[in-house]
């Protein structure tokens, strides 16, 4: 059961780049999703779609020449509106925990996994003292699977799988009741991709955190996800329930059945076509180009309807045919 009061609820969220001579480019336009506690969310698309300018909006990270446009709650706070000093303080690490691309380059190289683990403790809750803060290392460290005895060695002495855990235990010391992953498993081998997934699921099934995961890995996607975001172009086409997109009837929207058909186990057929430039936009459906469904019609920007923006998504009765 997932608790039905979101914990990040975004609405109307767009950001645009302010580019030399004017240009602007349309990285994320309208997105609307929630993320309750005990759920995963997985947001997927191609290259270049706009997924971790979504996730930077979420955590105050984005460069000057951005602007961000919309609401996204999280608790009292709105996290486009707050200040950086507010984003540094009590959002990031704190409210939003962040669990690492690349678990090296995360961790610090000259110290071991314990003295990080007791700085993070130290600067993320209100525990201190030696002993407590040395308890409270340690069973982060067990939350996310890091043996303990391994705790005195450098980062360079763990294997992937150990670092990425490392990295996961700080991501978890906050206690942060959002959990944000771009692309955790990236460079991962499958048998670890698999295993760094259920980790994270472990977690979301705690009850005590929301995850919302960035991801182009569609298998890992089936794995963890409650549901389903897919991004095309800067723009969520298709929300909808993991086991409905994952299963027999798959999703509805001519992108995201592209998406699926191209991994090597299904159809192994790409979508033809390259995503349009997001300084460059189409007028109307920015997937027309390459849907195989498109019409006329299709020059008209599309309207959100059922958790899709197409004007010819599959029906369910076609797609049981
Ligand atoms: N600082 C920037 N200035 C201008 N445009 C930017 C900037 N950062 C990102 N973009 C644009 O935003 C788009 C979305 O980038 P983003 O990194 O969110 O893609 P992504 O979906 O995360 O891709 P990937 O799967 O490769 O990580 C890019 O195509 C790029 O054109
Ligand atoms: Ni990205």
């Amino acid at each position: 059961m997932t608790d039905p009061t979101p914990v990040l609820s975004v609405r109307g969220l767009s950001v645009r780049f302010l580019m030399p001579g004017g240009r602007r480019v349309a990285a994320v336009t309208d997105a609307y999703f929630d993320v309750a506690a005990g759920e995963c969310l997985a947001l997927i698309g191609e290259s270049g779609c706009g997924k971790s300018v979504l996730a930077s909006a979420l955590l105050g990270l984005l460069p000057a020449n951005a602007q961000g446009a919309g609401e996204a709650r999280l608790g009292d706070l709105d996290l486009l509106a707050a200040d950086e000093r507010t984003m540094a303080r009590t959002v990031r690490g704190r409210l939003i925990g962040l669990i690492p691309q690349s678990p090296a380059a995360h961790l610090t190289p000259v110290r071991t996994v314990r003295s990080q683990l007791e700085e993070a403790v130290k600067a993320l809750t209100d525990i201190r003292g030696r002993a407590a803060l040395r308890s409270a290392a340690e069973a982060a460290a067990d939350r996310a699977a890091f043996p303990v005895g391994h705790l005195d060695r450098h980062p360079h002495e763990l294997s992937g799988g150990l670092a990425q855990r490392a990295a996961t235990a700080l991501a978890l010391v906050g206690d942060a009741p959002l959990l944000l992953a771009d692309e955790p498993t990236t460079g991962l081998d499958r048998d670890l991709v698999d295993h760094t997934v259920d980790e994270l699921r472990r977690h979301v099934d705690t009850g005590r955190c929301a995850l919302l995961m960035i991801t182009h890995d569609l298998a890992a996607a089936e794995r963890i996800a409650d549901r389903v975001a897919v991004m095309y172009a800067g723009q969520i086409v298709e929300l909808t329930d993991a086991t409905a997109f994952f299963g027999t009837s798959g999703p509805r929207h001519p992108y995201s059945r592209g998406l699926l058909q191209a991994l090597p186990d299904r159809a192994f057929a790409p979508i033809p076509g390259m995503p349009p430039e997001l300084g460059d936009l189409p007028e109307g459906c920015a997937f027309a180009p390459r849907c195989e469904r498109a019409t006329a019609a299709c020059t008209a920007l599309p309207q959100s309807a059922d958790g899709i923006v197409c004007h010819h998504p599959h029906v369910p009765e076609d797609l049981r045919a």
